[in-house]
């Protein structure tokens, strides 16, 4: 097999998911072709040199690597990264025929270069009864592998470019249908919708309050193929004896007041979507007949003496922690466990900042339309306002909150400043408005400015709680790690 076939082998093998697999696979076929009895290929992390694959001749996997190879010579080549050969004694042989015997060996550690750095150390090794590696074999191997390295990168382009597309492309069917953000979290969660929208289960989205559950769960309708209408209640919001009639209706005289038949919302969201706001609100008797409805997909009309078959879609919205309703109680872990399989979890704002300007882009255009103003974007330290505030009260609910109160009272008809940008709870709290927190008004980089504003905002805690830094650590919602870590960042535990 010459150099070329190799290369064929390798591409036809190779796949964009796995640089490892190709690697793995270059092992098989160069030790066919260098004649060696074993070829194994090394990775260089921070912890020092780790095998990707070692293979024999034959095909089989060497294991413990360090039985049969001399890491030691790996470890020089990836620290110097330069080629060394020499002829070796090793624990074992490798082709397990006297496994006690002490076995010598021709032994070649060749580095895998990319932008000037050792990024792998090829290692290949024969029988000491064979001639040991030529220099027209070392370069020849030399060139071979500068030439894997070559496709392992182009490999890697590919894919960081295909995942770019992918991205693109998930935003704009995100922006598509209302879903503003690129944030990874965000993706991920999108291609979950896609994947749950193509079939009919009853999905649980999970979240903090405002994060954009029923912006999700209308995703999952609009994803879908629903012909019926995507129809929402609020668990919470309706009186617990109403709520059975209310999802599945009522025949007329089935109680005082219930003059004619009235069908439920299980029926008029028939074919489409029902979504079930604050799930964790529903009364536990009410749970039992949802679990039951959901389990046969029948309802019971109040009143009526024969079951309905409906065709209607549940998603449910909670920002609770069911588990913990559930060892408290007030959850019924049967309902728990029928839902949870299908979860779309959606993250807090403040996990993903970087979806801030885009989101106050998407507010600043929704609110100029809504009330005729053309307000262009926010000045810089009002984007650090909004970028430091930790959205503790509603998430992107708040930030939209933000931002529309700071385009009625802004003086300056172009640009919002930080004069009007308050979290929603800053008025009743004794200490005032954060964002006139002094840092946020110096210069310097993004970096330098959060950096004072992350230290003014330990500072303020700590003077408000007079001192006491449990409290403080409490009023800001941190963790006793985090809280002290960052004290000592910022230079003042
Ligand atoms: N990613 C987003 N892109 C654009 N707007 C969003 C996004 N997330 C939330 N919003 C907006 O924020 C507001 C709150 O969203 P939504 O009602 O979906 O949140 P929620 O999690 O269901 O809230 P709650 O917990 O109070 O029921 C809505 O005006 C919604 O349009």
């Amino acid at each position: 097999m010459d150099r070329f076939e190799v290369f064929h082998r390798i591409l036809s093998q190779s796949n964009l998911s796995s640089m490892e697999s190709m690697a793995y696979h270059t092992v098989y076929e160069m030790a066919e072709f260098s004649l060696a009895q074993l070829v194994a290929y090394f990775t260089i992390d921070a912890g020092g040199v780790s095998c990707v694959a070692a293979r024999t001749r034959e095909g089989s996997d060497v294991s413990p690597p360090e039985k049969y190879i001399p890491i030691k010579m790996v470890q020089q080549v990836a620290l110097s990264g330069n080629i060394q050969s020499k002829t070796t004694t090793m624990e074992a042989n490798i082709n397990r025929v006297t496994p006690s015997f002490a076995k010598r060996q021709h032994a070649l550690a060749i580095p895998m270069i990319s932008n000037g750095t050792v990024s792998g150390v090829w290692f290949l090794s024969r029988s000491f009864e064979m001639p040991a590696y030529s220099d027209t074999e070392v370069q020849l191997l030399k060139n071979i592998f500068k030439d894997v390295e070559r496709l392992i990168q182009n490999t890697r382009q590919l894919e960081e470019q295909q995942y770019e597309l992918d991205t693109a492309k998930s935003e704009l069917e995100m922006n598509r249908i209302g879903i503003i953000g690129d944030h990874p979290s965000m993706v991920r969660m999108f291609n979950l919708i896609k994947k749950l929208a193509r079939v009919p289960s009853t999905v649980l989205i999970q979240g903090e309050s405002g994060t954009g559950k029923e912006l999700v769960a209308n995703a999952v309708y609009k994803l879908g193929a629903y012909d019926g209408p995507f129809i929402s209640m609020n668990c919470g919001s309706v009186e617990p004896n109403l709520l059975k009639s209310e999802l599945f209706g009522h025949v007329k005289g089935s109680f005082t007041g219930a003059l004619k038949d009235r069908p439920g919302l299980f029926k008029k969201a028939q074919d489409g979507v029902l979504f079930l706001d604050e799930l964790g609100e529903m009364p536990t008797d009410m749970q039992v007949t949802l679990l039951r409805t959901l389990e046969c997909g029948e309802i019971h009309p109040v009143g009526a003496d024969q079951p309905q078959t409906v065709n209607t879609r549940i998603v449910c919205a909670t920002h609770r922690d069911l588990r913990k309703m559930v060892d408290d109680g007030k959850f019924r872990n049967d309902l728990r466990q029928r839902l949870k399989g299908l979860t779309i979890s959606v993250p807090p704002l403040r996990d993903r900042r970087s979806d801030i300007p885009t989101l106050c882009d998407y507010f600043i255009k929704k609110y100029n339309e809504k009330f005729g103003l053309a307000f262009k974007a926010l000045r810089p330290e009002a984007m650090n306002v909004v970028m430091s505030m930790d959205y503790r009260h509603g998430n992107v609910r708040e930030l939209e909150h933000i931002i529309e109160r700071a385009m009625v009272f802004e003086d300056d008809p172009n640009y919002i400043t930080e004069n009007y940008l308050q979290m929603e709870d800053d008025e009743d709290d004794d200490g005032g408005d954060p964002s006139s927190i002094g840092p946020l008004r110096t210069e310097g980089t993004y970096e330098e400015r959060m950096g004072a504003y992350a230290a003014a905002l330990l500072k303020d805690a700590i003077e408000k709680s007079k001192g006491n830094k449990t409290k403080a650590m409490k009023s800001l919602g941190l963790s006793r790690t985090t809280f002290y870590s960052l004290l000592n960042r910022h230079g003042l535990s």
